[in-house]
């Protein structure tokens, strides 16, 4: 069985960060373990506060975890604070896990940042260059490379950008495009390919950055190409998507489908 690490922020109302990854690993059938960078207050309405919780015990949690476990993958989502961002590059500089996706959360999709501004630049330097695979929306992929991207020129322009910016691959994920479509961007430094993905009519999107990006590291875990990864993950979030929860009074969360244990036996 593989062994997947998330290093990510908690959500109480349990459709994003740490809980939406550890069901998407459950989902995967590999073994889920996560190292919390901060604990945000969050329903499917909004962010109302977050607690970081101290680069010192962001470092033990993954000492602890990697010093008594082989881990296959590392999924990086929310990290706020400059000195949590260093301290995580340093901790994975000492561990050298062989697949890093940074998933680069900035802002909650109901507008809360949850990356003070003082830390995009740490993220930039620190981070981003320890990414196998990086997953920015639109407003992140703008924030990183600092133009805007209204169209899908822009989208790849943006890629070689992120490549240039030291990122092994990128998938710029056009979500938050306009239009009928949802198509995401693979760059890897050769080869760019589209992702087509049709935009579904649903309030219930709470979580599709989250679940993307730890079923992408679960594949890549597994021994997907990045191709292969990026178009089964895709699949999965887009399934989520159909089927997003109607719960509480905002944004539902995506649905996951745990169906191993019916196969176990
Ligand atoms: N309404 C939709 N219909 C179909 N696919 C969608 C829709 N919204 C997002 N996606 C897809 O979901 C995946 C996640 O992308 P998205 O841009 O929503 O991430 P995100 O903004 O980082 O999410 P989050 O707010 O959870 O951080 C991408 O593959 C994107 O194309
Ligand atoms: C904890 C957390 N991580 C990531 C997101 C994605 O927007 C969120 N809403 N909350």
């Amino acid at each position: 069985m593989k062994h997947l690490l998330t290093i990510a922020g908690s959500d109480s109302s349990g459709g994003a960060g740490i809980q939406a990854d550890l069901k998407a690993f459950a989902a995967h059938g590999v073994f889920g373990m996560s190292v919390i960078t901060a604990v945000t207050a969050q329903n499917t309405c909004g962010v109302t506060a977050v607690q970081d919780i101290t680069p010192e015990i962001i470092t033990a949690q993954i000492d602890a975890v990697f010093s008594d476990i082989r881990v296959d993958a590392v999924k990086i989502g929310m990290v706020s604070r400059q000195e949590s961002i260093h301290a995580i590059a340093e901790a994975l500089k000492k561990w050298k896990p062989p697949i890093v996706v940074v998933d680069p959360v900035m802002i909650s999709k109901s507008g809360y940042p949850l990356l003070q501004p003082e830390a995009c630049d740490a993220l930039i330097k620190e981070l981003l260059p320890c990414a196998t695979l990086l997953t920015p929306n639109l407003p992140e992929a703008e924030s990183i490379c600092g133009f805007s991207i209204c169209t899908e020129e822009d989208m790849e322009k943006a890629a070689a950008c992120i490549i240039g910016l030291g990122a092994k691959a990128v998938l710029v994920k056009g979500g938050h495009l306009e239009g009928e479509r949802a198509d995401d961007y693979l760059y890897d430094g050769k080869n760019g390919t589209w992702l087509p993905g049709e935009r579904i009519q649903t309030e219930h999107t709470h979580g599709t950055g989250c679940t993307l990006s730890s079923a992408l590291a679960s594949n890549l875990a597994k021994g997907m190409d990045l191709t292969e990864a990026v178009t089964a993950a895709k699949a999965y979030v887009t399934t989520g998507i159909r089927h997003g929860i109607a719960l509480g009074h905002g944004h539902g969360p995506v649905h996951h489908f745990v169906e191993m244990w019916k196969n176990a036996e």
